[in-house]
């Protein structure tokens, strides 16, 4: 060549490493430990288009999902992300009966609504109600024959019902508003609901049903809300019109039955078969099962690290695999089982296999930042799972707690033994099993406000990671990865330490 150029990928001449040589070494390496070189830019950050399939069937519009873990994903998470053009997969630490009351609150959602209208007795007291401030800080509440949705609505109380009651005793129904403006769910939307509070001025609207019973809540802070969050794209939506929805089983017997109610009731979109080694007969079994049983539901198997473990999920028939063992950020299991492995080699075998049969993977835990996220999915992930990412927000199960002056929620592992003594005991102390050995610890993360705010924000930092990589889509940074045209190298621990915040006296880390 006249300039010295030679189009062929040489590693002699050529910076940094193609990815099979990187991750062909017998290192374990995670996110942290890898870094991208740039490529050439060619197009805006506004045009990356980050969609796709989180499993065979199911496509997605921003490739992130919430855990299925009793501290972070229930009916307000799934419908949070499925707003965001994402998906929530609802947990399973909790009864047949209780799950799929939040798939079903998540799957009947109406955007735009309450998701989780509070509702009490007409004979519940004032004090009940200043518990419910203390926890949750809500002030209004619908009553209801029942004390539930889908009760008979009785009355309405808000702040001014009740701010001057002297006598904490004081019933519900001596307080309660009962001249209510109510619009019916047949007919309301929520651009309706929206004209009716801003022309009746109130702040609440109940919206029932023809028996006059509460079916959903419209509210002026909530509209508010939304419109003060930023601009995102369309909602997860399935073919049944509703947001997409998915749900975490186990590979017991009983749960054949969950599957079964969460799908012709519930109507779920997808499920998951949690475990943290998913290459077991049990899980074999029951993927084989559901197909047989299910054939229109998506199955996500996993978890899993080596490609092995996947193909044998893959040929029993999994639609989607989750991968990542010990990464998480409450994980302990390759402290206490010396099984898992780093995340980004993880990710990186999995998925070659894995897409090479057309079926797409989940990178799941050790996500701390919009960095991780674009490096797991140019390494070959279709999306991702956030646990940690998620916890501690708006939409996440549980009331703030103040803890050495932050605010914070709780947070803790599906194998920790406070989640295990709440649930999953059946799990662990099983017949063969007496003796209980954590996997995950407990604890807290400060508060993170919404994840209707957060995901945008995450999705841009992701789409300019994507710019910088020089790729416009999840495709086009696997064909560069295949091809070797993306290079990669291995971060010292130095060099890790530059490319954070070094030599500050103090600073303040907002990334958006
Ligand atoms: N991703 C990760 O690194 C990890 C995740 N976790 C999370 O913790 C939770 C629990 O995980 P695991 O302990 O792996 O749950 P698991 O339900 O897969 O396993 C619990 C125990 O039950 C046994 N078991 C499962 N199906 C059975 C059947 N049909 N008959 C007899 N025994 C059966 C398993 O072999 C194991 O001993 C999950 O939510 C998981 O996602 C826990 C540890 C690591
Ligand atoms: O070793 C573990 N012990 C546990 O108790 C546990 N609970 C959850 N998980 C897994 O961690 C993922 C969430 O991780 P992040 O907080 O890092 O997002 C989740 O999505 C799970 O894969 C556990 N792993
Ligand atoms: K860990």
């Amino acid at each position: 060549m006249e300039n010295g150029f030679r189009p062929t990928f040489d590693d002699s001449i050529l910076d940094g490493y193609s990815a099979p040589k990187l991750f062909g070494q017998g290192v374990s390496y995670t996110y942290d430990d890898v870094i991208f070189l740039p490529g050439h830019i060619h197009f805006g950050a506004h045009e990356v288009d980050l969609s796709s399939n989180i499993t065979r069937n199911i496509r997605l519009r921003t490739p992130l999902v919430s855990s299925p873990m009793d501290t972070v994903t229930e009916a307000g998470m799934a419908v949070a992300m499925a707003s965001c053009g994402g998906m929530g997969f609802i947990h399973y630490n909790n009864s047949l009966e209780e799950q799929l009351h939040q798939v079903k609150t998540a799957k009947n959602h109406t955007p735009g609504f309450v998701v989780h209208p509070l509702c009490m007795l007409p004979t519940s007291t004032v004090a009940e109600l200043y518990d419910i401030k203390e926890r949750k800080g809500f002030t209004s509440v619908c009553v209801t024959d029942t004390g539930k949705v889908g009760g008979k609505l009785l009355g309405m109380v808000t702040t001014r019902d009740w701010d001057f009651v002297a006598d904490l005793h004081t019933p519900l129904s001596e307080v309660m508003t009962t001249d209510l403006e109510t619009a019916q769910y047949d007919t309301i939307t929520a651009e309706k609901a929206m004209q009716l509070l801003k022309s009746s001025k109130r702040g609440k609207l109940p919206i029932v049903n023809s028996n006059g019973e509460l079916v959903a809540l419209a509210t002026r802070s909530l509209f508010k809300d939304h419109s003060n969050m930023p601009l995102g794209g369309p909602a997860s939506v399935g073919p049944d019109g509703r947001l997409l929805v998915g749900a975490a089983v186990g590979t017991r017997e009983a749960d054949k039955e969950r599957v079964a109610a969460l799908r012709d009731i519930g109507n779920v979109d997808v499920v998951v078969l949690d475990s943290s080694q998913g290459d077991s007969t049990f899980q074999v079994q029951m993927v084989q099962h559901i197909k047989r049983e299910h054939p229109g539901l998506d199955v996500i198997c996993g978890n899993v690290v080596t490609t092995w473990q996947a193909r044998r999920l893959i040929e029993a028939g999994a639609d989607g695999l989750r991968v990542g063992m010990g990464s998480g950020s409450i994980c302990t299991t390759q402290e206490v089982c010396a099984v898992g492995r780093g995340q980004a080699t993880a990710v990186y075998h999995t998925a070659r296999l894995a897409n090479s049969l057309g079926v797409p993977i989940i990178a799941d835990g050790g996500v701390q930042n919009s960095g991780h996220i674009v490096k797991a999915l140019a390494l070959g992930a279709s999306a991702v799972m956030c646990g940690s990412m998620f916890a501690g927000t708006t939409e996440a199960p549980g009331d703030y707690i103040t803890v050495n002056g932050a605010r914070v929620k709780k947070y803790r592992g599906m194998g920790s033994l406070e989640a295990m003594t709440k649930g999953s005991e059946v799990r662990y102390h099983s017949d063969t099993q007496s003796l209980k050995i954590a996997q995950g610890v407990s604890g807290t993360v400060r508060d993170k406000g919404s994840v209707r705010r957060n995901v945008p924000y995450l999705i841009q930092a992701v789409k300019q990671g994507f710019q910088d990589l020089g790729a416009t889509s999840i495709h086009e940074a696997w064909r560069r990865l295949d091809s070797g045209e993306q290079r990669l190298e291995c971060r010292t621990g130095a060099a890790q330490a530059e490319g954070g915040v070094h030599d500050m006296h103090t600073f303040d880390k907002r990334s958006w």
